[in-house]
Parts: C-alpha cells; sequence; structure tokens
C-alpha cells in the first residue's frame, strides 16, 4: 500500500536531490552501496545496545537511498538489469541486519527469549515474502498480488516503533512496549502475506500449467 501511495510523494520530494548527487558525479550504485551500509552500521552497531532512538535515526538517514538510486537511475536514463539486481539483493541485506539488530538485543541485555525469536522469524519471513515473488516472477509467473505487508510496511512500522521505543532512555515512560508490539505485527502480517502470495503462485502456475498443456508439448 505504501508503495502504491507513498511512493510518488517521496519521488517528488527526493527528485532534486537524487539530480544533485548526479551533478556531482555520484552514480546510482554508489547510492544504493553506500545506503546499504550505513543502514546495516546504524542496526548492528546501535540496535544490539539497545540505543533504538539512534539507530532509528541513522537507518533513516540511509534508508531513504532506495528511493534515491533508482530516482537517478531513472533520471540519467541508465536504468539497468545490474542495478535491479543490486538494488533488491542488497534490500534483503539491509532488512537483515534490521531484524539482526533486534534479534542481537533480546538474545543480549534485552533478555527476552520469546521476542529474540519473534525478530528471527520477521527476517526469515520478510526474505521468504521477497523471494515468493522473485522465484514466481522467474519462472514466467505474473504474481499478480503485493499482499498486507510488504517491504515499505515492514519497514515503517518496525522503525517508527523502534525511534519512539528508544525514548524511553530519555525517560519517556512505558513506551519502549512499541517495538514488541511492532515485531509481533510485522510477523503476523509477514505470515499472512507469504500465504497471500503462495497462494496466488500456487494458482497461477495451476492456470499456466493447463494452458501449455492445452498447447501441446511444444509449449512446454
Ligand atoms: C521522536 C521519534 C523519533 C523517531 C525517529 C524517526 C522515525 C522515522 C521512522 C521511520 C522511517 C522509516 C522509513 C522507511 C522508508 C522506507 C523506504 C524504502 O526503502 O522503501 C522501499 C520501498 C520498496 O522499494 P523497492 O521497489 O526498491 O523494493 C522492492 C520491494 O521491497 C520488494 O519487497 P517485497 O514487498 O517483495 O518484500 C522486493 O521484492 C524487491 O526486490 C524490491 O526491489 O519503497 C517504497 O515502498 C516506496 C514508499 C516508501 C514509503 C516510505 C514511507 C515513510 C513514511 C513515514 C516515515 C516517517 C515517519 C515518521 C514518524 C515519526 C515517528 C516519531
Ligand atoms: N543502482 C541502481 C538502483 C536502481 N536502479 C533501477 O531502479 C529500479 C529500482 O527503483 P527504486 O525507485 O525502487 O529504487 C531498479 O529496478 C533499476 O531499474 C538502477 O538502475 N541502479
Ligand atoms: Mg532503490
Ligand atoms: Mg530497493
Amino acid at each position: 500500500m505504501l508503495n502504491k501511495y507513498a511512493r510518488a510523494f517521496f519521488t517528488r520530494v527526493l527528485t532534486p536531490f537524487a539530480a544533485l548527487l548526479l551533478r556531482l558525479g555520484v552514480s546510482p550504485d554508489a547510492v544504493t552501496l553506500i545506503g546499504t551500509a550505513g543502514v546495516m552500521a546504524g542496526a548492528l552497531v546501535f540496535f544490539p545496545m539497545g540505543e533504538f532512538f539512534w539507530g532509528t535515526i541513522v537507518i533513516t538517514l540511509f534508508v531513504f537511498s532506495d528511493l534515491v538510486d533508482g530516482n537517478m537511475a531513472r533520471q540519467a536514463g541508465i536504468s539497468s538489469r545490474w542495478g535491479a539486481f543490486l538494488d533488491s539483493t542488497l534490500d534483503r541485506v539491509a532488512d537483515g541486519a534490521i531484524f539482526a539488530g533486534f534479534a542481537l538485543w533480546y538474545a543480549g541485555r534485552g533478555d527476552d527469549n520469546i521476542l529474540c525469536a519473534v525478530a528471527i522469524f520477521c527476517l526469515a519471513s520478510g526474505q521468504v515474502v521477497s523471494y515468493t515473488k522473485a522465484r514466481g516472477e522467474s519462472i514466467g509467473l505474473p504474481v499478480a498480488v503485493n499482499g498486507l505487508v510488504e517491504r515499505a510496511e515492514r519497514l515503517v512500522i518496525s522503525l517508527v516503533a523502534a525511534g519512539l521505543a528508544g525514548l524511553h532512555k530519555f525517560g519517556v515512560p512505558h513506551i519502549d512496549i512499541l517495538l514488541p508490539i511492532a515485531l509481533w505485527i510485522v510477523a503476523v502480517g509477514s505470515l499472512v502475506t507469504l500465504i497471500q502470495r503462495v497462494v496466488t503462485v500456487r494458482r497461477e502456475s495451476a492456470e499456466a500449467d493447463a494452458a501449455s498443456a492445452a498447447n501441446g508439448p511444444a509449449d512446454r
């Protein structure tokens, strides 16, 4: 939903910045790589220490690079298959680092095995949700469903909650409860999304197999 409705807004806001980077000679690939490195640093340095406010600030500064890189490539007319591959592959790395950061906190000083498991579930299910679409498309299916919780939702829900939960260290009482709530929401939402996508791939592959069976062996 965010991908559908918020993307146009962010494209408008970020286009002048993307144009400036191009004028400075920065490449879209460099933005993709630096953005991912920044997200990883924010998540893996700050979150395991329980510094959720500062971790979220650092991640937020870098995560929008994922909207800037494609914008730059399109403005410069240099969108490429390599760029699409690099962008999607490094999305998986950045997402892995964010949920690993939460899991490391709960495995250590956060001391909560259940929330550690929920964070690991968010990490794994998010990767599988993305994989279902990539693999379905690679076998020639449209995979005409995005599902309840796409990547943008996973990031916004968990990062807004982490940023606010981090205010607990500045004296805001009880606000740290937001992070466990967000992790549970992302976990359940990812499971629902996974089921939605698998059901769609199952239906589309049955239809495609039936169509190629009707057209004879030459179509297989
Ligand atoms: C005092 C409080 C302190 C709080 C600190 C600050 C809080 C800030 C909190 C959060 C900011 C979060 C921002 C998250 C922005 C996410 C941007 C982003 O990277 O979106 C990526 C997304 C998808 O891009 P792609 O097409 O490149 O990705 C494809 C997709 O991901 C597929 O994934 P799948 O769905 O299949 O899992 C992959 O299959 C494919 O491979 C991949 O290529 O882009 C978008 O969706 C565009 C829309 C972005 C919408 C961003 C909305 C941000 C909204 C609000 C943030 C600000 C909230 C502030 C609240 C403050 C609270 C205190
Ligand atoms: N280094 C890059 C990154 C992206 N692209 C192209 O942009 C598309 C993704 O757009 P986003 O707005 O989601 O970033 C991607 O599919 C590529 O076509 C690129 O060429 N090089
Ligand atoms: Mg991108
Ligand atoms: Mg991306």
